[in-house]
């Protein structure tokens, strides 16, 4: 993927309500009863809590291949992610997540149904505005942290808004480094920095134009327990204290239990929600989904501290 494809501006969000982001389509049954009835324009508000949207995608539907090798990664799923809120996606390998997260932040094109960012449909856009989009609206941070390697911390912060010549909200920057704890390390080079600090590095470019929403897969794989749940508390205040909307791809419930809700998928649908999961809720209700054998890794290093 291109650097260009990751970049921003300084996109202004509406005050942050607090309340959970929602879902519907809960079971395969539902989510079918609710994709046919959904009609043509999906709300923009979480309607029940009313607050606005930051995402949404109706009988979002991806299968790749064709005939009797067609996959069907998404079938039909209906959700809502509410602004200002920190969603886990969960689910055992193959299960659609990282599908799903793909789909909603623009990086694939979907078989069938919709998907709003905002209030624009990104469904049927053209890959250059969908570009634009990602880069002006969305934030990402994955496994692989992808910081230039001959740039200091600081450049890497604010490249992908130097490549779209935007310039950057120094205020803002400045509270996200601080928040981060990178201030006396923005000098540095990846190489000189710990996996704990490149991740962090990697979020705050992440959140550095203020993205309406920010997509992390796996944003702990690559990391030691001790920088995992440091970079989980990190993600977890960029929702609390700077308002952002995180959504975050993981296996593990202890990352999980970081978030303010988690939807569980399984074979592209998603089967459950749960409102302020702990580890030991989600581990519960993974064993519960799998028929008590979940194919999970262990829970002790990320816990909420
Ligand atoms: N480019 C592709 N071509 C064909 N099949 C694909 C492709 N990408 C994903 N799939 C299939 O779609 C399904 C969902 O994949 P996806 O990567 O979304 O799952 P996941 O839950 O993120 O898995 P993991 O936890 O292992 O990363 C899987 O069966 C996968 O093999």
């Amino acid at each position: 993927m291109n650097p260009d494809d990751r970049t921003y501006d300084g996109y202004q969000r509406p005050r942050t309500p607090s309340i959970l982001a929602s879902c519907t389509g809960v079971g395969a049954a539902t989510t079918r009863e609710a994709a046919l009835s959904t009609p043509a324009t999906a709300p923009t508000h979480d309607q029940a809590a009313d607050v606005p949207l930051a995402a949404r995608a109706r009988a979002l539907t991806k299968a790749y291949g064709r005939g009797e090798t067609t996959v069907r990664a998404l079938d039909a799923v209906d959700v809502d992610i509410a602004r200002g809120r920190f969603t886990a996606v969960m689910g055992p390998s193959g299960s659609g997540k990282s599908t799903l997260m793909h789909c909603l932040a623009g990086l694939d094109t979907v078989s069938a149904g919709q998907v709003w960012l905002g209030d624009t449909e990104i469904t049927g856009l053209k890959e250059r505005e969908l570009t634009r989009l990602r880069r002006d609206r969305i934030g990402f941070m994955f496994q692989a942290f992808n910081l230039l390697p001959t740039l200091t911390a600081a450049e890497n912060i604010t490249l992908p808004m130097d490549i779209a010549g935007r310039k950057p909200d120094r205020e803002w920057v400045d509270q996200v480094i601080d928040t981060l704890g990178l201030r006396d390390r923005l000098r540095h080079r990846p190489a000189e920095l710990s996996g704990g600090q490149q991740q962090r590095v990697a979020c705050a470019r992440a959140l550095a134009s203020r993205p309406e929403l920010i997509f992390a897969d796996e944003p702990t794989g690559n990391l030691d327990s001790r920088a995992g749940a440091e970079v989980l508390s990190f993600l977890r205040e960029a929702v609390d204290r700077l308002e952002q909307t995180v959504v975050m791809v993981t296996h593990d419930p202890g990352a999980a239990g970081h978030s303010d809700q988690v939807l569980f998928l399984a074979d592209g649908r998603i089967v459950d929600l749960m409102q302020d999961p702990t580890a030991e809720t989600v581990l519960d209700r993974m064993r519960l989904l799998s028929g008590g054998n979940p194919q999970t890794p262990g829970t002790d290093s990320l816990r909420k501290s």
